[in-house]
C-alpha cells in the first residue's frame, strides 16, 4: 500500500467516525427513548449552582465523570430519590459513542422535588470539590474546558427558562435538554447564544489593545462587543470600534470564533480590522473603557512570551498581560504578531 493510499484510507476513517459521531449526537437530541437509553451507559459530570465537581492533580484540575449507577447510590445515600436525573443535560459523546451529560445537584428545578444536594456532603462522597469555572478553566485540559463551558452554558439556560413568557406555565424540558416545550401551547424554546464580536484593531505597524475596568488587573485584551438585533458582523465591527474609540474602520476579516461562558456565555466571533495610516488618533469611551492605547509589535511579542502577570510582576519590566491562551482574544493577538503581512479582504 501506498504512503498516499493508507494517508486517504486513514482519513476516510476520521471522517466516517466524526459522521456517525454527529449523526448518533443528532439522534439523541432529538429522541427521547434514544437518549434515554444512552444515559444507561453514558457518563455524567456534575456540578453545584453552576461550579463543576473537580479534582485538583499536580497543576491542573481533572474533571471526574460518573456512571448513572455511581450516581443512583449517592443519590440514594444521601436519601434522595433519581427524579433529579432528569434534570441533566447532553453535552456530547465520545468517538466510542459513549453519550456524556451535565447534572447541576445545586439548583432547585421545577422537575425535581429534592432538596438541592448539601454541597459539602457530595464533596467528601465523590472525593472532589465544585469549583467556579471562573477560576477553573485555565487550569484544564482543552476538552474538559470546552465540554464545562457547554455544560455550564446549558444548564444555566435550563435553570433561567423554566416558564413559558407567553402563558406562565412551567416548560417541560426534553430528555437531551435540546430544547424546552410549553405543555399549554405548544411553543418550544431552544437554548440561545448571544454574539459577540471581538477585533484586533491595526494601523498596519502597531495594534490597539484596550482594558475594562471589570478586567484582572493589568490584562489588555482586544476590542469586544455584542451584536444587536438587525446588525451584520460587520456593522458590529464598525459600531462597536466607533462606540468605543472613536476609529473608522477601513478593512476586516474573519479569523475564528469560540464558545466563551463568561460572564453568561457567548459566541465571541473574532475578526481583524485595519484602520488607515494617519487616521489613528484616539477618543476612548470612557462609559466602556477604562484605558485603551496603540502597542508596538515588539512589546506585544515580548508580552506574549511571558504572558503570566506575575513573571512580570518578579521582573518588573513589562506593564502589561494579555489574555491567557484559551481565550480567542489570545489567538487574535498570536496571529498578528506571526503573520505581519497577511492580506486583508475588503469589508
Ligand atoms: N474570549 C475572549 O478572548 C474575550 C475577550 C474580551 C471580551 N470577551 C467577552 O466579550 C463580551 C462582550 O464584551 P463587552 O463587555 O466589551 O461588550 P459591549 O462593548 O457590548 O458592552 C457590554 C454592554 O453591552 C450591553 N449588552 C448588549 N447586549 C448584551 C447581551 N446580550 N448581554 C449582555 N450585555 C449586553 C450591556 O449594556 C453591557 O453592559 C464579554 O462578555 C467578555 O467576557 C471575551
Ligand atoms: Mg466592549
Amino acid at each position: 500500500m501506498s504512503l498516499r493510499h493508507g494517508v486517504q484510507q486513514e482519513n476516510a476513517f476520521l471522517k466516517n467516525v466524526f459522521q456517525s459521531r454527529r449523526m448518533y449526537l443528532c439522534e439523541l437530541k432529538e429522541d427521547d427513548d434514544a437518549c434515554k437509553k444512552a444515559q444507561q451507559t453514558g457518563a455524567f459530570y456534575l456540578f453545584h449552582n453552576l461550579a463543576p465537581l473537580l479534582q485538583k492533580s499536580e497543576h491542573q484540575y481533572l474533571a471526574p465523570q460518573h456512571s448513572l449507577l455511581e450516581l443512583e447510590r449517592l443519590l440514594s445515600k444521601f436519601g434522595q430519590d433519581s427524579q433529579i436525573l432528569e434534570d441533566s443535560v447532553l453535552i456530547g459523546c465520545s468517538e466510542e459513542q459513549e453519550a456524556w451529560f451535565a447534572l447541576d445537584l445545586g439548583l432547585n428545578s421545577s422537575s425535581s422535588i429534592n432538596a438541592s444536594l448539601q454541597k459539602a456532603e457530595i464533596e467528601t462522597a465523590l472525593q472532589g470539590s465544585f469549583i467556579k469555572l471562573t477560576k477553573a478553566l485555565f487550569e484544564l485540559n482543552v476538552k474538559d474546558a470546552s465540554l464545562l463551558s457547554t455544560a455550564q452554558a446549558l444548564l444555566r439556560w435550563h435553570d433561567a427558562h423554566q416558564f413559558c413568557s407567553r402563558s406562565g406555565q412551567p416548560t417541560k424540558k426534553n430528555v437531551s435538554g435540546s430544547k424546552r416545550v410549553c405543555p399549554s401551547n405548544n411553543i418550544i424554546y431552544y437554548p440561545q447564544v448571544a454574539p459577540v464580536v471581538i477585533t484586533l484593531v491595526s494601523d498596519g505597524t502597531r495594534c490597539l489593545l484596550v482594558r475594562q475596568s471589570s478586567f484582572p488587573k493589568g490584562m489588555y485584551s482586544a476590542l469586544a462587543g455584542f451584536c444587536d438585533i438587525g446588525e451584520s458582523l460587520e456593522e458590529t465591527v464598525r459600531r462597536e470600534i466607533a462606540e468605543e474609540v472613536g476609529l473608522e474602520v477601513d478593512r476586516l476579516h474573519y479569523s475564528a470564533s469560540q464558545h466563551w461562558p463568561f460572564p453568561n456565555s457567548t459566541l465571541m466571533i473574532a475578526c481583524h480590522a485595519t484602520v488607515k495610516p494617519g487616521q489613528t488618533e484616539l477618543q476612548v469611551n470612557l462609559r466602556e473603557l477604562e484605558a485603551a492605547a496603540w502597542f508596538s509589535r515588539d512589546e506585544v511579542a515580548t508580552v506574549l512570551r511571558r504572558n503570566n502577570p506575575s513573571n512580570q510582576q518578579q521582573s518588573g519590566a513589562v506593564p502589561f498581560w494579555l489574555p491567557p491562551k484559551l481565550a480567542i482574544a489570545h489567538q487574535l493577538i498570536k496571529e498578528w504578531v506571526e503573520k505581519p503581512t497577511c492580506s486583508p479582504l475588503p469589508a
